[in-house]
């Protein structure tokens, strides 16, 4: 068989079942503390073998960079991408797997024997070869030859070309937008740059859960250009010469697929376990809030500081880093800071942000005025990527120093409510928080003296449970529920 065409993408093998429970696997938020874009081809390549997998599978692959992309099993070579050929072997016990080249030289190859699959008293011979197959073809191992951009990361030099496509002011038009770094990503002109795949973060690592290449949401895919008001991509993108990389894009909590084979077996899923499209961190944290009004609003404080507003109006503008990602039938405005937890975390341990903060008394303004950032660079409510941190001066107290920073931190947030508001969208009337510094009682009431509005913790502060929330709607959509 020769590995050349669409066909060889990786294959989902389904076994149904009569069991009727539902696990339904979630957006898999961040990674690292990072919302990445993945823009690559495939990429297989040498692994050790992996003495903990089970007795039954054995993969030896030489030193050699094989890549896997839409155009068919490559080696990376010095010519390029070269062409490889793969033999199966069906015998006895088990079945084997051969890659090679041109050359007939050995790149790859595997082993797996027949999982005894049994029906009634005697072996399924059938559903024990299919089985095989497609874990055979999940042993050619695919990782991909990524080239990862963190979510805070600014390409300026692509800039000046995507002002010249979008709309003014449009939100793909910040050096952070991820329009911006495909757009850099593809003026580096890397060989084979057209049968590439643009994924997000969580796109990438639904992927290695589901095995279906190029599938986002529409919330992910916003920062890109993708329009969630006319659920396609604009024309002034769809003309563009790197558009085939785009994904397609489902609505949050839409079934992709069903949970890898491999992966439901190793972890005990049920047959009929789905994965369904994700959402951003802050989105996430917003649904689990269960906030449903018009005016309210969700901050999150983890490492960086993001609002969610609901409202009735749509509001963009890439100047000040605000937009407005769909829920459903209204919009949730805000935009996301550099400032947050990440900065506390620098100067403070966890024990002693608790200690110090339980001294600050809330009711009191600090004087001290400052801009905390872990490092140069703005998106929201200022977008500019040179702003720099300001920390200084410092207090010989540490408590006086914290209270500073954390009601510097709500001045952020304050400014960026009051812009939203200025800028039409439906006017906050309570803040909820989520997020890692939800759990500071004293930051909430120096949030709720600064914002001049009730600000409390969420019920539910994960992002993982709002995802959790999306993995039930999902669900019950393909039950038709
Ligand atoms: N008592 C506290 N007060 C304020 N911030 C805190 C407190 N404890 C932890 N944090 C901050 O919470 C952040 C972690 O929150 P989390 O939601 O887990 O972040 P992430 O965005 O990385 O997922 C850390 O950066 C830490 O500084
Ligand atoms: O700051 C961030 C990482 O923690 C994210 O960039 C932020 O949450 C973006 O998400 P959204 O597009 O929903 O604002």
């Amino acid at each position: 068989m020769e590995l050349g065409e669409e066909s060889n993408q990786p294959q989902i093998h389904t076994q149904k079942g009569g069991n009727e429970s539902h696990i339904e696997s979630e957006r898999v938020r961040k990674m690292l503390m990072l919302r990445q874009v993945q823009i690559s081809s495939f990429k297989l390549f040498q692994s050790p073998k992996q003495p903990g997998c089970c007795s039954s599978r054995s993969v030896t692959l030489p030193r050699t960079r094989l890549y896997r992309n839409r155009s068919g099993l490559r080696a990376m070579g010095g010519n390029g991408l070269e062409k490889l050929y793969l033999g199966m072997d069906f015998g006895t016990s088990g079945a084997r797997f051969t890659v090679i080249d041109e050359q007939g030289v050995i790149r790859a190859e595997g082993k797996r024997e027949y999982p005894p699959f049994m029906r009634e008293e005697s072996m399924d011979w059938v559903s024990s070869w299919k089985a095989t197959l497609f874990s055979l073809l999940e042993d050619i191992p695919i990782t991909l030859p990524s080239l990862p951009f963190l979510y805070n990361q600014s390409c300026p030099d692509a800039l000046p070309e995507v002002k010249s496509i979008a709309p003014a002011n449009h939100t793909v038009c910040s050096g952070s937008s991820t329009l911006c770094k495909l757009v850099s990503w593809w003026n580096l002109k890397l060989p084979n740059r057209e049968s590439a795949v643009l994924l997000h973060q969580a796109d990438w690592l639904l992927w290695l859960l589901h095995g279906r290449l190029g599938v986002s949401d529409y919330n992910n895919a916003l920062k890109v250009g993708y329009d969630p008001e006319s659920e396609s991509y604009p024309s002034w993108l769809i003309s563009q010469p790197y558009s085939q990389l785009l994904p397609v894009v489902q609505a949050p909590g839409t079934s992709i697929g069903n949970l890898k084979d491999s992966i439901r077996r190793q972890f005990g899923f049920p047959d009929d376990c789905i994965v369904c499209t994700g959402t951003t961190d802050s989105i996430a944290a917003f649904l689990a809030a269960r906030a449903t009004e018009p005016g309210k609003a969700v901050t999150s404080l983890g490492s960086t500081l993001a609002i969610k507003l609901l409202s009735t109006k749509r509001v963009d503008d890439a100047r000040y880093g605000v937009y407005s990602h769909r829920l459903d039938d209204k919009w949730l405005v805000g935009g996301a800071s550099n400032t947050g937890g990440a900065i506390l975390r620098q100067l403070f341990s966890d024990e002693q942000l608790e200690r110090l903060s339980r001294e600050i008394n809330p009711t009191v303004a600090s004087p001290l005025d400052y801009y905390p950032l872990k490092s140069s660079g703005e998106r929201f409510p200022i977008a500019d990527p040179n702003l720099a941190p300001r920390l200084l001066p410092r207090p010989n107290s540490d408590v006086e120093y914290l209270h500073g920073i954390l009601e510097s931190i709500a001045r952020i947030e304050g400014k960026g409510y009051k812009l939203l508001k200025e800028m039409g969208a439906t006017e906050a009337e309570e803040v909820l928080t989520a997020g890692g510094g939800a759990k500071n009682d004293k930051w909430i009431k120096i949030r709720e003296r600064v914002l001049g509005l009730p600000v409390s913790k969420a019920v539910h502060t994960e992002a993982s449970y709002g995802a959790s929330l999306l993995a039930l709607k999902g669900a019950k959509q393909k039950r038709g529920l």
